[in-house]
C-alpha cells in the first residue's frame, strides 16, 4: 500500500487552508497514493475568536473531503477539524476518513486533550474549548486495519496497544499539530516507539511553521515501519511525502520477533 503524508501550514483562513489541502491531495494522488493523510486542524489554526462556526460531520468540511476522495479515487484521512460539540463553548477535535468513492468510513474524536503549561514555551488549554472523545476507532482500508489517533494521543501508549491488540491494527495514523518546543525532542522518538512496541506502520502528518497566536509547529511528517525504521520524513516546508508499506515485512517482523504475541498482561 502506498501512503502519503500531507504537511500543511494551516492559518486563520479556512478557505485557503482547504485549497492548499486539496492541492496536496492532488499531488498525493499523482504520486499513486492509496491513502493520503492530512494534519490535525486542517480547517483552521488561528485565534479562537476567529474560528468559523463549527460544523457537523456532514457539513462543508466533510463534503469537501468526500468530494476530493471520490474525484481523486483515493482514500483520504481528512486530518482533523472543529466539529460542532455538545454546547456552544466546546467543539470536538474530529478526524474523518473517506473511501475511494467518497463514502465516510470512520469518525474519531481526539481522546487526550493538550492541557500543558511550560513557562515561556507552551501554554495551551485544549479542554477549555474541546470536549474529548471516549472511543478508540479503527477503520478497514484496502484490507488493513488502520487505528486512528490525533496528536497528543501519541503520548498515551495504552491507546495504541488497544488499537493494535484489540482492534488488530497494522497501521496507526497520527494527524498532528505538534509544538516545535516538544516536537524537537519527542516527536520522532514517540512515533518510532509506537511503531516498534506495537509492530505497526505509523503514518503521521503534521502542521509546520507559525500559526497565530504564538504557536509554532514542528512538522517533520513521518512514515515509520514496524521495525522503527523511518521510511519517509518531510523537509521543513509544506508538501507531500510518500512511502510504500510492505505488508509482508510486517508479517515477517511479527513472526521473527513476536513481542506482540509474548505479552503477559491483558489489554483493556
Ligand atoms: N499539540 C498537541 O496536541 C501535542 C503536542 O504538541 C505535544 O504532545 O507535545
Amino acid at each position: 500500500m502506498r501512503v502519503a503524508v500531507c504537511q500543511l501550514n494551516a492559518r486563520d483562513d479556512r478557505a485557503a487552508n482547504l485549497a492548499v489541502a486539496r492541492s496536496l491531495l492532488e499531488r498525493a494522488a499523482a504520486a499513486g497514493a492509496d491513502l493520503a493523510v492530512l494534519p490535525e486542524f486542517t480547517d483552521y489554526l488561528g485565534r479562537a475568536a476567529g474560528l468559523p462556526k463549527p460544523e457537523p460531520i456532514d457539513g462543508e468540511y466533510g463534503q469537501f473531503f468526500a468530494d476530493a476522495a471520490r474525484e481523486l479515487s483515493m482514500w483520504v484521512h481528512a486530518g482533523s477539524f472543529h466539529e460542532a460539540g455538545p454546547d456552544a463553548a466546546h467543539t470536538y477535535n474530529t478526524s474523518l476518513v473517506f473511501d475511494r468513492e467518497g463514502a465516510l468510513a470512520g469518525v474519531y474524536r481526539k481522546i487526550h486533550l493538550y492541557d500543558v503549561e511550560i513557562p515561556g514555551r507552551v501554554s495551551y488549554l485544549e479542554s477549555a474549548s474541546v470536549t474529548p472523545g471516549d472511543q478508540p476507532v479503527s477503520v478497514r482500508v484496502e484490507g488493513q486495519t488502520v487505528g486512528l489517533s490525533i496528536c497528543y494521543d501519541l503520548r498515551f501508549p495504552e491507546l495504541y496497544r488497544h488499537l493494535a491488540v484489540v482492534d488488530g491494527a497494522s497501521i496507526l495514523v497520527v494527524p498532528a499539530a505538534f509544538m516545535l518546543h516538544t516536537g524537537r525532542d519527542h516527536w520522532e522518538v514517540l512515533l518510532r516507539a509506537r511503531a516498534i512496541e506495537n509492530q505497526c506502520f505509523v503514518v503521521a502528518a503534521g502542521q509546520i511553521g507559525d500559526h497565530e497566536p504564538n504557536r509554532t509547529c514542528f512538522g517533520r511528517s513521518m512514515i515509520v515501519d514496524p521495525w522503527g525504521t523511518v521510511l519517509a520524513q518531510a523537509p521543513d516546508q509544506v508538501g507531500v511525502s510518500v512511502a510504500d508499506l510492505d505488508l509482508d515485512r510486517l508479517g515477517t517482523i511479527r513472526a521473527e520477533l513476536p513481542s506482540l504475541a509474548n505479552r503477559r498482561l491483558p489489554v483493556s
